[in-house]
């Protein structure tokens, strides 16, 4: 994780030496001999410091001059002053006006390491965060070993080391982002940023300097997105919601990984790998002209599916499990049981908002549950959302309470083994087991009540 130092000064034998000390140290070194240079290299890329001499010969600023320059454009990048013998004074004033701190030449190695190490601490304790903070999204461990979800995992595993480009599809909810930080955590890259573009977010005026930053007369005013996903990973989240002019930029950067800022004329040169997600149909989006056909086949490299969790219930006792450990956690008490009749009531429901949705209602569960009945999750336990009608409700209850027993055992029967075969997601075989039938015998109650088999699971026997 190397942080970029920029060192100026007008002797070539001292920016020789320093850049030699510090790039020892594991920093990587550009250097500048003049003023014109040194702002130059700073709006061509942000460094993570400035080491910089008082004395400029030849040049037309001198340093506390380009010191106030480079205040004005990022008063946060930190800068170090280098002064000789008799300008110490210079070198407090620099103080006075910005610069972090001063260091008399000569100088000791082990000082100017010890300063640099110093002056880059908040750097590294942001990127730091920033690798802490995508270490906890990916220790959402992807959740889940359904059939589908191994498959995905096995995908990203081998697409990670590629630098490929993923395009990631499925429903909102459904994990698409925690995915791509798997894939980032995965990838050579995990150490550099993992930023993300929120299409829907921003709005289509303000979408060019989010992504691409801006520059006036040449100078840098804010950095883009773009820009600060250099060397990491550049996530496109709801990449059909990009306006149309953008994408036509984005896909320059692609093919050029090089791009110009809002109000600028140089190219700045970036290294990232762009991974998108969609939740809506890119095909359909193409055939109304709201989305660029040539920008499709650039992001869609390896396509990845997340299907929704109604299609791959078997994932829903793990996730369950995860959250429910995860929130009791939060909240200091033991990790709860699920019984059985609260997770066939999870397992059967249908979870338009995915895995998302899941989590808050298990959340939720947490939070309203006085602490001493949560050792075992019982059904009521549970919003109304998710259990409402379909097992033994209220509602159904009293339907099956108007009707003959004939036709109320039918009733029930036929809501009861609709809720478990929807929970295992079709396989009668296992719905079977479940429920402590003979397959065949299974199927012929499902023929008796009028019952059509689902076409849908991995076991349509
Ligand atoms: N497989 C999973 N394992 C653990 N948690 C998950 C999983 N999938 C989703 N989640 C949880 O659901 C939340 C929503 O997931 P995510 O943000 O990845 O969805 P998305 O598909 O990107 O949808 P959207 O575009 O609406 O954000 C995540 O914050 C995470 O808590």
């Amino acid at each position: 994780m190397a942080l970029d130092i920029l060192i100026v000064d007008d002797e070539r034998d001292i920016r020789e030496l320093v850049s030699g000390v510090l790039s020892d140290e594991g920093y990587e070194c550009r250097t500048a001999g003049g003023s014109v240079e040194a702002l130059e290299m700073v709006d061509a890329r942000r460094p993570s410091l400035v080491l910089l001499d008082v004395w400029l010969h030849g040049s037309p600023m001198d340093g506390l001059e380009v010191l106030d320059a480079i205040k004005a454009r990022e008063p946060a990048l930190p800068v170090i002053i280098f002064s000789g013998h008799g300008n110490i004074d210079t070198a407090v004033s620099a103080v006075g006006r910005g610069a972090m701190d001063f260091i008399e030449k000569p100088f000791e190695a082990e000082r100017l390491i010890h300063l640099v190490g110093r002056a880059t601490e908040t750097e590294r304790l942001r990127r730091e965060n920033t690798k802490l903070k995508n270490d906890v999204a990916a220790g959402e461990e992807f959740t889940g070993n359904s059939a589908v979800i191994t498959a995905v995992r096995a995908t990203l595993k081998r697409v990670a080391n590629t630098g490929s480009r993923v395009l990631i599809s499925g429903p909102a909810g459904a994990g698409k982002e925690v995915a791509a930080r798997l894939l980032h955590s995965w990838s050579p890259r995990a150490d550099k940023p993992f930023v993300i573009v929120n299409s829907a977010r921003i709005t289509p005026e303000r979408f060019e300097r989010e992504l691409f930053g801006e520059e006036a007369d040449g100078k840098l005013v804010r950095a883009g997105l773009l820009e600060m996903a250099d060397g990491g990973t550049l996530y496109l989240d709801e990449v059909a919601d990009m306006p149309m002019s953008t994408q036509a930029r984005i896909l320059r950067v692609l093919t050029e990984q090089s791009f110009v800022r809002v109000g600028g004329s140089r190219q700045v040169g970036v290294d990232v790998r762009v991974v998108s997600s969609t939740a809506r149909d890119l095909q359909a989006q193409m055939e109304e002209q709201q989305f660029r056909e040539d920008l499709f086949y650039r992001l869609n490299v390896v396509p990845v599916a997340i299907p929704s969790l109604a299609e791959r219930r078997d994932d829903i006792p793990a996730l369950a499990e995860h959250f429910f450990t995860r929130y009791a956690a939060e909240q200091g008490i033991p990790a709860p049981t699920i019984g059985e009749e609260a997770m066939a009531a999870l397992q059967a429901y249908d979870w338009p908002g995915n895995v998302r949705q899941l989590r808050n209602v298990v959340e939720r569960t947490i939070i309203l549950t006085p602490r001493e009945e949560l050792e075992t999750v019982e059904v009521g336990m549970l919003s109304g959302e998710i259990t409402g009608g379909k097992l033994g409700g209220g509602n159904a209850m009293t339907a099956l309470m108007g009707a003959p027993l004939r036709e109320a055992r039918e009733n029930f029967e036929r809501e009861y083994l609709n809720v478990q075969i929807r929970r295992f997601s079709g396989n009668i075989s296992k719905t079977a087991t479940f429920i402590g039938m003979e397959r065949s015998a299974l199927h012929r109650k499902l023929k008796l009540l009028g019952m059509v088999e689902k076409k849908s699971g991995p076991d349509k026997a």
